[in-house]
């Protein structure tokens, strides 16, 4: 074997077990989603749809849940947190290294949208969440004289938000229907900087 072939050999062994190392860490990696909003707006019913699709009985979380969920090779590692007021002042303690920011909405409650407002800024505005990607589902999409998601976003303000990436999605999560389109988006932030 010549000193050509030698190195011609040495090249395409190298450049096999690098392609080989980073399709291991890419189907490896996790990325960490929290999912956040007021109390009673879905929010374990939304995770438990995406591990088992089907609804589950559900009772107010206190604390956390934490599912990992598979969406085309990309693993996600889903914190379900508890919503209820007094629960809220500690979401920051699950903030470090998130990628995604899921916020429900419970789309029949009007009343609690400027709560709701209040918490997405704090939050957007929280050093650990500055590199985060924001989707909002509007959730209750099945009631009765519920908002539409153009409604909560304008209410949102969601368009002057220009530091981090977010979309909106309406939802219904006792069907199912709108959850995988959101997924679908959160997939394709991944690898986007
Ligand atoms: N009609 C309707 N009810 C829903 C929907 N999603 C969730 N629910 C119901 O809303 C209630 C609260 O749901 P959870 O998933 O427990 O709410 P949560 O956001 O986890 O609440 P906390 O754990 O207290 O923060 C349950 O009775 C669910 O069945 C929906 O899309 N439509
Ligand atoms: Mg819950």
């Amino acid at each position: 074997m010549n000193m050509i072939t030698k190195v011609l050999m040495l090249m395409i062994f190298f450049s096999f077990s690098f392609s080989f190392s980073f399709s291991f860490f890419f189907f490896f990696v996790e990325h960490k989603v929290i999912i956040v909003g007021l109390d009673n707006a879905g929010k374990t019913t939304i995770l438990y749809q995406f591990l088992m699709n089907e609804v589950v009985h559900t009772s107010p979380t206190i604390g956390s849940n934490v599912e990992e969920i598979v969406v085309k090779n990309t693993h996600f590692l889903m914190w379900d947190i508890g919503g209820q007021e007094s629960l809220r002042s500690s979401w920051n303690t699950y903030y470090s290294n998130t990628e995604f920011i899921i916020l429900v909405v419970d789309s029949i409650d009007r009343e609690r949208l400027a709560i709701t407002r209040e918490e997405l800024y704090r939050m957007l505005a929280h050093e650990d969440l500055r590199k985060a990607a924001v989707l909002i589902f509007a959730n209750k999409q099945d009631m009765k004289g519920c908002m539409t998601a153009a409604e909560i976003s304008k209410y949102l303000t969601l368009s002057s938000i220009k530091d981090h990436p977010w979309h909106i999605q309406s939802c219904c999560a006792l069907t199912g229907e709108g959850l995988c389109q959101g997924l679908e988006w959160m997939t394709s932030r991944i690898g986007v900087s």
